[in-house]
């Protein structure tokens, strides 16, 4: 284990408490005072901590065994046991990711959650460290264990400062966002075992993709939050300029998408990427007689994505500019996107009035204030297609005359 994570003490580790992350290191020797990282701050004395990190060289076996484990875990640990999320990286560096669990246990339930860890650690590519602290807490170390030794290897854990970048965006290029369709239909090849579902999604892809191809009517896409109008303005908008109205993911793949909305994020994303590119297909033959507006397309899988990886504030966020950001080389660009913003108040309001909520994601955003302001900013990072943001607020028809306004000074309608 330790010859394969030969930089092991200059991994740094994120916890994640209250919907941000929070760091701490490990060092070989301890030099100076004692400070215990504060992630341990609420860990009362006869608690133990351990960390449970996958270590699988496949990344869609690794991915679902992890996503799998949390329900696992959250059934076998006994009551009142600490589960959170957890991730190990080395400040930097790409592919140094390893994802996984934070455990604290409670009144002396540790035998019982090192016999869970001892089997997983046994049947599963997983790393399991457990936690100690002095007897005047104010020392933690950190203790490798590996089925094969007695002696494990100790290490002191010492307060870490926030890195440069989230540990998310270490790993997130095609693997939470997809910037080209081989890399997403990748994924799907790598699952048609696993979840059969896959072959017929794949089947539905074009046999020649033309990204390059100028469509001769504009395409615009509506893009927002859920319940910011864009059901209602796309339908106008279709009705006003005799448009073919298409959305993402298309009609096509509506059979599956439940199903892959419960994957772990590489094969959800990589669903909706291979959605967004069958969409580009129907929207390059449509555009060839109409106006083409799109219900939502790549911003929405890009912007998700990207708030879904990173926790914690905004300014969590890869910044401004960065690769991540970058329309996809593959991918047909719209003449206009169009961003819906709204009052949340207001949003929830039209939630409510129209009914359920949709995703998961939308239960997120609804009650998860730092998640929708992930996402808001990240629609307005995105690069390529010009994303012009609408307000949503006033009657449907006042917002479809601007839709309107802002359609014909920019696509010349
Ligand atoms: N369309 C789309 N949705 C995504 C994507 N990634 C995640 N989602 C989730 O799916 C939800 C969108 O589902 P939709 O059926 O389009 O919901 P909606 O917001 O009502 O969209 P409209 O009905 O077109 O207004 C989003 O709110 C996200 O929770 C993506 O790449 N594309
Ligand atoms: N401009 C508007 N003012 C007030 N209510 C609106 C407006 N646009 C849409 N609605 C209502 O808000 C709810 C959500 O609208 P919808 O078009 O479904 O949003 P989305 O497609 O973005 O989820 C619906 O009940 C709709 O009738």
């Amino acid at each position: 284990i330790l010859k394969r994570f030969s930089m092991w003490s200059s991994r740094v580790f994120s916890v994640e408490v209250d919907g941000a992350p929070r760091y701490f290191g490990i060092r070989e020797q301890l030099r100076g005072e004692p400070v215990p990282p504060d992630v341990f701050s609420e860990v009362q004395k006869q608690d133990r901590c351990y960390s449970l990190l996958v270590c699988s060289g496949d990344r869609v076996t690794g991915d679902r065994f992890h996503w799998e484990l949390r329900d696992r875990l959250q059934r076998q640990l006994p009551p009142g046991s600490g589960l959170r999320s957890m991730s190990s990286f080395i400040p930097d560096q790409k592919g140094s990711l390893l994802k996984g669990y934070f455990l604290q246990s409670r009144a002396g339930n540790s035998s019982l959650i090192e016999d869970i860890l001892t089997d997983l650690e046994q049947r599963n590519p997983v790393l399991v460290c457990s936690y100690s602290q002095s007897e005047d807490g104010q020392q933690w170390t950190q203790c490798l264990w590996y089925q094969s030794e007695d002696n494990p290897v100790r290490f002191c854990v010492v307060p870490s400062e926030t890195p440069k970048h989230h540990p998310s965006v270490l790993n997130m290029i095609n693997s939470d966002v997809f910037y080209s369709l081989d890399e997403a239909c990748d994924v799907l090849k790598q699952c048609g075992d696993i979840i059969p579902e896959t072959r017929s999604v794949l089947g539905m892809l074009p046999s020649s993709l033309d990204a390059r191809r100028k469509p001769d009517f504009p395409v615009i896409v509506i893009e927002g939050l859920d319940a910011t109008g864009k059901t209602t303005l796309t339908e106008s908008l279709r009705d006003s300029l005799g448009a073919t109205l298409l959305r993402s993911p298309p009609q096509c793949l509506s059979a599956w998408r439940g199903r892959f909305d419960r994957e772990p994020p590489l094969i959800r994303r990589a669903f909706y990427a291979v959605g967004n590119y069958i969409t580009a297909e129907q929207i390059n033959q449509e555009a060839s007689k109409s106006p083409v507006i799109v219900d939502r397309f790549w911003h929405s899988t890009a912007a998700y994505a990207i708030a879904t990886a990173v926790t914690g504030p905004v300014s969590n966020l890869p910044h401004e500019g960065a690769e991540v950001y970058h329309w996809p080389g593959d991918l047909l660009q719209p003449s206009l996107v169009i961003l819906l913003t709204l009052d949340p108040e207001e949003r929830k309001r039209r939630l409510r009035s129209r009914g359920l909520m949709k995703t998961d994601e939308e239960e997120e955003l609804d009650h998860n204030k730092l998640f929708r302001t992930r996402v808001e900013e990240a629609y307005r990072r995105i690069v390529g297609s010009a994303c012009i943001a609408l307000d949503a607020s006033p009657s449907a028809d006042l917002v479809l005359q601007q839709a309107l306004l802002l359609i014909r000074a920019k696509c010349h309608l």
